[in-house]
């Protein structure tokens, strides 16, 4: 269960993969596009992962629909301030919104630049009078290839002081991490942070290489640290954030149990690892639902999970300054 004395932090948490159904029934209508279904019901098959996907890229499909429907900024806009309101039924204290402009942009010729925008404007109106704090992760969906990645790397640098890092996600396997060295040193010349996806679809070299010669200094997933005994070590003495995502893990099939997740033994270890969502709406759960049913399944008892949310406070992208406030928030 959350632990409701101490911050509800969710650092890990795709805005383009938390788009409502009902919204994307909506936009589906204001621009006249030709969806697969016509009602909730009918649609969920198509933007929602029911039973186990075979692997990452079969659940990565699931968010098509969530950004096809965006056919002006004002959408984007408008699934930007709706993720700030799901962020705050759910009583999150702080959470990093992160997005993949060159995605979203992609179906209706939008530019990446002027999405960035949209969402950073949307962020800031909805979480406005809200007590709550998001911060902003820009994504490079590295599913495009390399030249794409830095057309979309372009528009985030040049929104970069609303943001507070940068990541790499989509296809781990087709588009590792070592095409994406030059894309990262500008990241970290732009005085952002780095957190990137691996060890989810590959395996724990990937993380290596992730910290080695991208500069990250969290990652999203890594499950697969759970196979290098010395990168469990590396990960503890350098105190290197763990961003578990426990049902997204079984919807990809990354982990074939959710009993078999490795977050139980990343907490016992003294890795910085914490609990998040991943992609809420086409996983059809929320935070409250990860720590209610999805952790204790995983083996964590109360103390685990109480001990994961104040890992999270460790490993924000905040000034130590902003870490403090939100532990003195209870
Ligand atoms: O679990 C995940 N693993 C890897 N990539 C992901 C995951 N969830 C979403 N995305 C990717 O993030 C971008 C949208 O924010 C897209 O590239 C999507 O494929
Ligand atoms: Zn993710």
């Amino acid at each position: 269960m959350i632990n409701k004395t101490l911050p509800l932090l969710d650092l890990h948490r795709h805005l383009d993969g938390n788009v409502r159904a009902s919204t994307i029934l909506e936009l589906g209508q204001q621009f006249n596009l030709a969806l697969p279904a016509q009602d909730l019901e009918g649609l969920r098959e198509h933007v929602q992962v029911i039973d186990n996907a075979p692997d990452l890229m079969a659940f990565l499909a699931k968010l098509d629909w969530g950004v096809k429907v965006l056919g002006d900024y004002d959408a984007c806009r408008r699934i930007a301030m709706e993720n700030v309101a799901d962020a705050v039924a759910q009583n999150i204290d702080y959470t990093e919104l992160r997005f993949s402009p060159y995605y979203m942009a992609q179906t209706h010729n939008l530019h990446p630049q002027g999405v960035t925008e949209a969402v950073i404007d949307g962020v800031k109106a909805a979480s406005q009078d809200q007590d709550i704090k998001v911060n902003l992760i820009g994504i490079m969906s590295r599913t495009f290839g390399v030249e794409k990645c830095q057309y979309e790397l372009d528009a985030l640098l040049a929104c970069k002081d609303s943001l507070v890092a940068v990541d790499l996600a989509g296809d781990e396997i087709g588009y590792p991490g070592e095409l994406f060295v030059g894309h990262f040193k500008q990241v970290r010349d732009a005085y952002l942070g780095v957190t990137i996806h691996a060890g989810e679809a590959r395996d724990a070299q990937s993380i290596w290489q992730a910290i080695n010669e991208l500069g990250a200094t969290r990652i999203g997933h890594g499950v697969k640290a759970i196979e290098d005994p010395k990168l469990m070590d590396f990960l503890r003495d350098n105190h290197i954030g763990i961003e578990s995502c426990l049902t997204s893990n079984l919807l990809t099939s990354t982990v074939n149990d959710i009993q078999a997740h490795p977050l139980k033994q990343f907490l016992a270890h003294g890795i910085l690892a914490c609990i998040n969502t991943d992609d809420p709406a086409v996983q059809g759960i929320e935070l409250d639902y990860e720590y209610r049913v999805a952790a204790p399944k995983a083996g964590l008892t109360q103390s685990d999970m109480e001990l994961a949310q104040r890992n999270a406070i460790d490993i924000a992208f905040l000034s130590d300054s902003d870490k403090q406030a939100l532990r003195a928030k209870y």
